[in-house]
């Protein structure tokens, strides 16, 4: 089932249709219930402290709390005075179960804290602005000083304090070990400082027609099914020049290092035949890859005005001063184009095409929008759309998460390694895309499967290496990614 980032306001439109459709009550429900049955995965071996707000929120935690005490876990609620009525539904039902509740102040949270392994957040979700009130902010601070090895905090929805929307983190917001979210993925769960207090993330999809969803949602969350769909499947006669070749432009003196790995990457994505072409002396660092110098760009303009176009470039890896000229010139090609580093100059707006893969990275997504990086990291998927739409084709905001933006939607890739962030990775990154373009994929595919790909591979890698890890690293787990999304399919097309 496909899944989907919903900013706040989405997810309160969802939240409206279903009341409409007398649904809302059921959803809580499913809602309350899921949160329960991962705690209960969990296995608590104490008493679980629930804190529930005024809000729909408080309402789940209500629910999670009668699940939990007719499943036989010692739950105890501490709730602040609601108005909601399917909250105070729920605090009826938790009642009629023989639960009690008590008023959530200092003094309580203070005595409830000193026997509990687990506290449940059900104070606020969607529904909170920052800042925090200042009670509600002594509330949070006592939770999180409370945290600690043997003390976890789950987060129902969004930890409460999390604007939902931001990847930045609103001063006292709480810190949780695990998140179980609700019909969507929030944006603050994925990026930034944000998916940091989020801790784990779960989505407990909820039982809405997905359409509801779909059309409220801001990004897509492919599964790896969803993309292993995407991959190309390669008949048994295949040869190398059906495999797609594809052109490698880059590489300056003290920065050859960059069309080598991603020509790697591109040989490693399935490519038939990659040619690095550079000004500078490029390592062969493996023998398979073709390489061939040019004495100018000027003279490698002239050498390949008539020649055959490849089946896709990538061009900007380490290529220095000359890249947004040279840029202009592979553009007018009208060919799949991976534009990368030094090429992702603002300058190109408007000579982009259809078949155009932009990837930047934060900082070069800054320099490309004339904003600081900052505005970048906050709102990832407003950052890509705007480049989107101001530079045209694919966009590909790297990051860990990275998001893909495209005319259909946004979307975001799942995983990846922290290992990554070292140099030459995105290098890497553009190989692969270049690769997939040249084995027939449309631009849009090509970006939400590379990304994938790649985020396994560095996964793979990651558990290898741990932080130790390199671009190289990554490039050599490319197959075995590959294998892992498509479920195995690799090969077994006949
Ligand atoms: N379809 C779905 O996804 C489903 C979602 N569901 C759930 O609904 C949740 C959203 O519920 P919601 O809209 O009732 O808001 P919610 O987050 O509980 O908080 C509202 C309360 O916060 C308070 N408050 C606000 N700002 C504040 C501040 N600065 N500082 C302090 N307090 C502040 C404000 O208090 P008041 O002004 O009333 O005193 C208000 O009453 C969502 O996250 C999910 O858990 C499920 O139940 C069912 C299906
Ligand atoms: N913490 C992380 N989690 C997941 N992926 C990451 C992480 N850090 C970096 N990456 C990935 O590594 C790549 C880094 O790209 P980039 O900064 O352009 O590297 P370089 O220019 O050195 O090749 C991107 O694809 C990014 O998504």
């Amino acid at each position: 089932m496909p899944q989907w980032v919903l900013a706040p306001e989405g997810a309160r439109r969802v939240d409206a249709r279903l009341e409409r459709a007398g649904l809302l009550d059921l959803a809580m429900e499913e809602a309350g219930r899921a949160v329960a049955d991962h705690l209960l995965a969990a296995r608590p071996d104490g008493p679980v402290l629930l804190l529930a707000g005024s809000g729909a929120n408080g309402g789940d935690a209500f629910v999670a709390a009668r699940h939990l005490r007719v499943r036989g876990v010692d739950a105890a609620v501490l709730a602040l005075p609601s108005r909601h009525p399917l909250t105070r539904a729920n605090r009826q039902r938790w009642r009629a179960v023989g639960g009690t509740v008590t008023a959530l102040g200092a003094a309580s949270l203070a005595r409830g804290l000193r026997t509990a392994t687990m506290v449940v957040d059900g104070l606020l979700g969607t529904g909170f602005t920052p800042p925090l009130r200042p009670a509600t902010a002594e509330l949070i601070a006592t939770v999180n000083a409370w945290r600690g090895p043997g003390r976890r905090v789950l987060a129902i929805d969004v930890p409460s304090g999390l604007d939902a929307a931001s990847a930045l983190v609103p001063e006292g917001a709480l810190r949780a070990d695990d998140t179980v979210t609700l019909m969507g993925y929030k944006a603050a769960l994925l990026f930034g400082a944000a998916a940091v207090h989020a801790g784990r993330v779960t989505l407990a999809p909820l039982s809405a027609p997905p359409e509801w969803v779909q059309e409220d949602a801001l990004a897509a969350r492919p599964t790896d099914a969803e993309v292993g769909a995407l991959l190309p499947v390669r008949h048994a006669d295949a040869h190398k020049g059906t495999a797609g070749r594809v052109w490698i432009v880059g590489g300056h003196p003290g920065t050859t290092g960059a069309p080598a790995l991603a020509g790697v990457g591109a040989l490693r994505a399935g490519a038939g035949l990659v040619t690095v072409h550079s000004t500078a002396d490029v390592p062969l660092v493996t023998a398979e890859l073709m390489v061939r110098r040019a004495t100018s760009w000027d003279a490698w303009r002239v050498e390949t005005e008539g020649a055959s176009r490849p089946d896709a470039v990538a061009l900007g890896m380490g290529l220095g001063p000359d890249a947004a000229a040279l840029a202009r010139t592979v553009l007018a090609w009208n060919i799949p184009t991976v534009v990368d580093a030094d090429a992702l100059q603002p300058e190109l707006a408007g000579h982009g095409h259809a078949r155009v893969i932009w990837t930047p990275h934060p900082g070069e997504a800054a320099r490309l929008l004339g904003t600081d990086t900052a505005g970048i990291v906050r709102d990832p998927l407003g950052a890509a759309h705007t480049l989107q739409q101001r530079f045209g084709g694919v966009v590909v905001l790297k990051g860990g998460p990275s998001v893909v933006a495209h005319a259909g939607g946004l979307s975001v890739a799942r995983g990846g390694h922290p290992g990554m962030a070292t140099a030459g990775m995105g290098d890497t990154l553009s190989g692969i895309l270049a690769a997939l373009l040249g084995q027939g994929l449309s631009a849009p595919d090509a970006a939400v499967a590379g990304v994938r790909l790649h985020a396994r591979a560095g996964e793979r890698a990651g558990a290898r290496h741990g932080y130790g890890l390199i671009a190289s690293d990554v490039a050599l787990e490319l197959g075995g990614a590959w294998q892992d999304v498509s479920g195995g399919a690799a090969g077994e097309a006949w």
